[in-house]
């Protein structure tokens, strides 16, 4: 099993490799990419940490040494927001710097399982998947925005709203990674039940946790910690997936049968070559299909705008 990580050296990047190099199955290669020179010294730390996860390093323009043979390629190489400034705001920047990796994936490591961390993730993996397409290499059951860190917040603020273990609570988030685009289905965590209220300020809380993190932050970036705990956990899902477990489910931002938008947050069944299955949302509270409804709009106007990008 080899995970590739690009933006190895960043605030995700670093956590994120820490995690999978004392996480991943033993026998496993860890690969890091970071345009910064710092990156084959981030792999050399890394190493001296008793697993048995060979670490590799690689630095500079070329992606594609760290990419040979990956079976997993995480991207959160990017820039993160400052305070005042939407996901979107990061597009100028990142968007080319998805689509310059994308490019070395499709051509390096083209049937790698993808997941997509840099922001802003409701445009990004448009991206992706039009470059992809254009290498003629796409497969929709490949590539995932990951938005993990939505379900690990609302766990964990579920839990502390209502006594609970955050291990004991799973709360499937549907939608995109933005704004008003995230929605957690409170109405489906088993064994609990919320009021109106709560169900109006934790849908808030969630929705605004990225910006929460950022203000605290106070101009020193966004979610880095709980991004890496967040990506670990999607990329050892998918590693559990490839090696056969069976009843893997995430949710992820993915192309879909376009019900709701080209690309939607939704529970998926993962496998050997990826998506297996796409479940449906199940019953949605009032609530949650006004949400639904109110944020489709935001939601293509976000993938038009990675799709045109690259066309
Ligand atoms: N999907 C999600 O839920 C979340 C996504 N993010 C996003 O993840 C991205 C990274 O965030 P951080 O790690 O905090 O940022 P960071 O600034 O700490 O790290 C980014 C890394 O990317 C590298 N980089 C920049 N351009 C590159 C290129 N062309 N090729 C390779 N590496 C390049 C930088 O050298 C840096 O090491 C941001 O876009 C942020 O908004 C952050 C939190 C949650
Ligand atoms: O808010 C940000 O810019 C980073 C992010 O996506 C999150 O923390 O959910």
């Amino acid at each position: 099993m080899k995970v590739a990580v690009l933006g190895a050296a960043g605030g995700i990047g670093q956590a994120l490799a820490l995690l999978l190099k004392t996480q991943l199955p033993a026998g496993s290669a860890l690969s890091l990419y970071d345009i910064a020179p710092v990156t084959p010294g981030v792999a050399v730390d890394l190493s001296h940490i008793p697993t048995d996860v060979k670490v590799e390093g690689f630095s500079g323009e070329d992606a594609t040494p760290a990419l040979h043979g990956a079976d997993i390629v995480l991207i959160s190489a990017g820039v993160a927001r400052k305070p005042g400034m939407d996901r979107a705001d990061l597009f100028n920047v990142n968007a080319g710097i998805v689509r310059n990796l994308i490019e070395q994936v499709a051509s390096t490591a083209p049937k790698a399982l993808i997941g997509v961390i840099t922001n802003p993730v409701n445009t990004t993996v448009a991206i992706a998947a039009e470059v992809l397409k254009k290498a003629g290499v796409y497969d929709k059951n490949r590539l995932f925005g990951i938005s993990t860190l939505d379900v690990i917040r609302a766990n964990t603020f579920v839990a502390a709203l209502k006594g609970k273990k955050p291990t004991d609570i799973e709360v499937p988030v549907v939608g995109g990674h933005s704004g008003v685009t995230i929605l957690p289905l409170l109405s489906q965590v088993k064994g609990i039940s919320f009021s109106d209220q709560e169900v109006a300020d934790l849908t808030k809380r969630i929705q605004n946790a990225g910006t929460e993190v950022v203000e605290a932050k106070a101009g020193g970036g966004s979610a880095t910690l709980s991004m890496g705990q967040a990506a670990a956990r999607f990329g050892l899902s998918l590693v559990r997936a490839i090696q056969g477990e069976a009843n893997v489910v995430e949710c992820a931002y993915v192309e879909g049968d376009g019900e709701y938008a080209r690309f939607f947050s939704q529970p998926l069944l993962l496998g050997k070559n990826g998506i297996v299955e796409r479940r449906a949302l199940g019953p949605l509270s009032a609530f949650e299909q006004q949400a639904l409804n109110g944020m489709l709009d935001t939601l293509k106007k976000d993938i038009v705008q990675g799709e045109a990008f690259v066309k």
